[in-house]
């Protein structure tokens, strides 16, 4: 374990709302249980139990939801899991969320990521290269501080790049807003757009547009696929050519080959599926069919 954590490590499929400190839901939560908005014990149940079906996720994530509505909490939450993942020693990340709007408050899905954006800017703990231009590809991952005493240590640094979600709850108009939000955003380290929500709400066609429309204009396109037996959306999403898919639980031999012909690598998430319980066990998870193919690949790679 303790190797595992010393390693540096590359994080794909992060979702920020997903990755919270329990500590701050539960700080969150209390402050709005006061408030009489939400009954405490209730919440605390939900969020410290640890194995929850695929529905009982989502119904989770609403709940999170409820707590993370403001700005002020969206650029917090955003600084705490970005400075929880360079303390694992993570050093590149692609963190993906979901544009929210609520005109209560005035949020729209672009102040919801200039938030994101204000809590990359606020993380001081670490080093955080989020823009393009932050990027020096000669430096080592570990630059320098000097403290007052000008004792030199070096300090951890850690690569940001954002994707903005798609929820499968939301229209193709809204669909469509996030993809020239990503856009607009790319000065800010946004390369890419993620679909995901429920995978039993919804037909992802909804989607098609605005994915088409991103990939037409150079953003790279991951999407949850396979987290549910749905054999014609697998099949429709692996010829869309994503660059990436996510989870790939429910593929069968017509998709593996699919996907091994396009090259499509898959996000795999051990524990969130074996969790959900959408994979029985480890020893049967299609991680280790694909690490053997990956392994061949590499010896033949003609
Ligand atoms: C367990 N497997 C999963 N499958 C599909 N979508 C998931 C997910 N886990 C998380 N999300 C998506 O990420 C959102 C939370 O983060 P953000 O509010 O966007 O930051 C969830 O509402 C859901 O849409």
């Amino acid at each position: 374990m303790e190797w595992c954590q010393s390693i540096p490590k590359v994080e794909l499929h992060a979702h920020l709302n997903g990755s919270i400190r329990d500590s701050t839901l539960l700080e969150l939560a209390r402050d709005l249980g006061e408030t009489g908005v939400l009954v405490f014990s209730d919440f605390e149940h939900v969020i410290l139990k640890s194995d929850r079906s695929l529905v009982e996720v989502f119904k989770l994530f609403d709940l999170i939801h409820m707590v993370t509505t403001d700005h002020t909490t969206i650029s917090r939450i955003t600084r705490e899991v970005i400075e929880d993942f360079a303390s694992e020693n993570v050093v590149y990340i692609e963190l993906r969320t979901t544009p929210k709007k609520n005109k209560l408050i005035g949020m729209s899905k672009r102040s919801y990521m200039e938030a994101v954006v204000e809590g990359l800017k606020s993380i001081n703990s670490v080093d955080v290269a989020f823009m393009p231009h932050d990027v020096d590809t000669h430096s080592p991952l570990n630059s320098l501080s000097i403290d007052n005493n000008c004792n030199v240590t070096p300090r951890k640094r850690i690569y940001v790049r954002l994707l903005l979600s798609i929820d499968r709850r939301e229209t193709t108009e809204d669909a469509m807003e996030t993809v020239k939000l990503a856009l607009e955003l790319k000065d800010v380290g946004v390369v890419g757009i993620d679909l995901s929500g429920n995978p039993i709400v919804g037909e992802w066609t909804t989607f098609w547009p605005a994915l088409q429309f991103a990939k037409e204009n150079g953003l790279a396109i991951t999407l949850h696929c396979g987290e549910v037996p749905n054999p014609k959306e697998i099949q429709a999403m692996l010829d869309f050519w994503p660059q990436r898919i996510g989870h790939a639980c429910f593929f069968e031999g017509d998709n593996w080959e699919k996907l091994k012909h396009l090259n499509i690598p898959v996000e795999i998430c051990l524990t969130s599926n074996i969790r959900t319980n959408s994979i029985s066990s480890l020893d049967v998870h299609h991680f280790a069919y694909l690490l053997i193919f990956c392994d061949q690949k590499l010896e033949s790679p003609l």
